[in-house]
């Protein structure tokens, strides 16, 4: 469960490039629920998602993960409990290591354990597993270098990594906007399976519309550091893209006649 009450966050405060990112966001995603975050350039969606994960400090509010209170709490110590898969697929993932050796870094990170064991036949049994939920054959590749693997696989294993600690919340940072779409469509494809399979939070950000009609239970627009519009249930069933970008122009004509 993750809740985001009243955040607040200036830059540059009080000069004249002060610039308001989260003003007074209210946000609630129960445990299970996959919310898909749109909106404008500018609208605070990175700011939400840094603040979620404590690498930008909030002025004012809270953030609260599965009931407790992280605002005060730093990065590495929610990194424990938050996964995050970022736009780059080269990030993530070390390319001149093996599929499994990708998997076994992963697991020490959440799993703090030492490299002594190594890659035993019970680890690899795990890894293919977990693998497989992609639906790519990945578990087929475990000796394959990363850096042989196509950017959608590269980002699919790079979310299927982030999330093996079983994280209270995933977050998805525009993770397929690097692709092309094909491959974007992939790595939805494959993300869609991880976060069914293994029933996880997630909050993802994209700019890509048609995956805003497609996924998630919620899609949640932010607009100047709010959320200005929530669509759910059957409306969201029945929402199209034209629907989504009606909403963004009707911002954008307010604005121009606020302007
Ligand atoms: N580090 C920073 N320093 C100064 N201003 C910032 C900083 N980060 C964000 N901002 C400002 O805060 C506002 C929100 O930015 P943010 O990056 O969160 O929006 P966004 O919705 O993620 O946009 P985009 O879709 O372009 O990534 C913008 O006005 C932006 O210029």
């Amino acid at each position: 469960m993750l809740e985001i009450r009243s955040a607040r966050k200036t830059f540059y405060r009080g000069q004249a490039d002060e610039k308001i990112a989260l003003d007074g966001l209210n946000l609630k995603l129960a445990t299970g629920e996959f919310g898909v975050v749109i909106g404008s350039n500018g609208a605070g969606k990175s700011s939400m998602l840094n603040a979620i994960s404590g690498s930008l400090g909030l002025d004012s509010g809270q953030i609260l993960v599965n009931g407790s209170d992280v605002s005060n709490m730093p990065v590495h110590k929610r990194a424990v409990r938050l996964a995050r898969v970022f736009q780059d697929p080269m990030k993530g993932t070390a390319a001149s290591m093996t599929v499994a050796e990708n998997m076994l870094l992963a697991d020490l990170r959440s799993t703090r354990r030492t490299l002594r064991r190594g890659l035993t036949a019970a680890r690899l049994a795990t890894y293919r597993e977990r693998l497989s939920i992609l639906g790519l054959g990945l578990e087929n590749r475990m000796d394959t270098r990363v850096e042989l693997l196509s950017g959608g696989q590269r980002q699919s294993l790079s979310l299927i990594m982030a999330v093996g600690g079983s994280p209270d919340l995933l977050l998805l940072d525009e993770h397929t906007a690097a692709l092309d779409p094909r491959t974007a469509d992939i790595v939805m494809d494959a993300t869609v399976r991880a976060v069914d399979a293994l029933k996880l939070t997630t909050l993802m950000v994209t700019h890509n519309m048609q995956h805003a009609v497609d996924f998630g239970h919620r899609v949640i627009m932010l607009d100047a550091g709010r959320v200005r519009l929530e669509i759910a249930g059957e409306e969201k069933a029945k929402v199209t893209v034209p629907d989504l970008i009606g909403h963004f122009s009707v911002k954008t004509d307010r604005m121009l006649l606020a302007s």
